[in-house]
């Protein structure tokens, strides 16, 4: 369930009325997700994705995500477009929180991508980066490494009652990770979160790339290193080598990747199972009394963890160049 705010007939005629989209038709609560409170927004010029934004975004951080979504669909990628509204802001305030409306993207994302598709978000993921290069607003990435140990903390006592030895390994791995974590890769705008569920196909298309709201200014191939381990790996650790060295492939083709960034692959590899591990575990032990939303699993990501032990260079995900 994503619909934490219950938003009334009367007060999203009256946050529409702001706008030139027409006559309030219909809207609805989207049930995906679990950040935002997002509905499907019907008016008399079509369709639309209202989203009130919940506690986990911080206000300061809306201006850079929403100016970002509009730079990208601008510059021609297949993201949602914020609507301004008559006094020219794509942001406004509706039953008390931030609010946004933006276009709707046709097309339906994958739960079991194949290889071409995975070659297709590559492509896509490098359009991204370079669609954002002229962006002028910088966000930092708040969940990189030096957020690690401390997210670790808030967990570690009770991490072994998750899994046998997860607080060790964890510990283990912290230590690799901050002193081989690479510096001065090519950097700029990144997603921070391209998972299955935001990305749309048609086909064997991406037709939209959504849910902005971890983007930040991060090394490019570290966010290719995110969509490795989302898309290339099943829940029970099984790595598809196939997929990721089509992934890098399709990538390559767009932005060809220097060799610092394919040399760096295996340990942002595993810096990013790290970021997904820690964030679900933090999550899964603070479960809130009465939440309806089912957190999700940080053991899948301790299973990549294991793989990316293992690896030590590119070519162990594909990399054929
Ligand atoms: N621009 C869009 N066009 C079409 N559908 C959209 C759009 N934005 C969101 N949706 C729909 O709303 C759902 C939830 O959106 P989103 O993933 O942004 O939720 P969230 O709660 O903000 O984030 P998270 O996925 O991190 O929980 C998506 O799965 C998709 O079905
Ligand atoms: N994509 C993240 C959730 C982001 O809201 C995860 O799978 O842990």
């Amino acid at each position: 369930m994503a619909v934490y705010t219950d938003v009334s007939d009367e007060a999203l005629r009256a946050f529409l009325s702001e706008y030139d989209l027409g006559e309030l038709v219909s809207y609805k609560g989207i049930a995906e997700g679990v950040e935002n409170s997002n509905f499907f927004l019907q008016t008399g010029t079509g369709t639309y994705i209202l989203t009130l934004y919940e506690k986990r975004v911080s206000e300061a951080d809306l201006p850079f995500f929403i100016n970002l979504m509009g730079h990208l669909a601008r510059a021609g990628l297949a993201c949602p477009l914020p609507v301004r509204n008559r006094a020219g802001t794509a942001l406004g305030r509706l039953c008390g929180r931030p609010a946004a409306i933006v276009t709707f993207l046709k097309g339906v994302s994958l739960s079991h991508p194949s290889a071409e598709h995975c070659r297709a978000l590559g492509a896509a993921l490098a359009g991204l980066h370079a669609a954002g290069r002229d962006f002028p607003m910088v966000r930092e990435n708040n969940l990189s490494v030096a957020a690690w140990r401390p997210l670790f903390a808030q967990a570690e006592a009770q991490a072994d009652t998750v899994a046998p030895g997860l607080a060790a390994r964890t510990r283990a791995d912290l230590d690799l990770l901050e002193a081989a974590w690479p510096q001065g890769l090519p950097s700029g705008v990144i997603h921070a979160d391209l998972f299955t569920d935001n990305v749309f196909f048609i086909g064997d298309a991406v037709s939209g790339l959504i849910d902005f709201y971890f983007a930040c200014t991060d090394a490019f191939a570290y966010d290719l290193a995110i969509s490795l381990n989302a898309w290339c790996f099943d829940a029970d650790g099984t790595f598809h080598r196939n997929k990721a060295g089509a992934m890098i492939a399709g990538y390559d083709a767009v932005r060809k990747l220097e060799p610092a960034e394919i040399a760096a692959l295996p340990v942002l590899a595993r810096g990013a199972a790290m970021r997904f591990m820690l964030t679900r575990l933090v999550d899964w032990l603070n479960v809130p009394p009465g939440a309806l939303v089912q957190p999700k699993d940080p053991l899948e990501y301790d299973r990549r963890l294991s793989f990316h032990r293992k690896a030590t260079d590119a070519r162990d995900y594909g990399w054929e160049g």
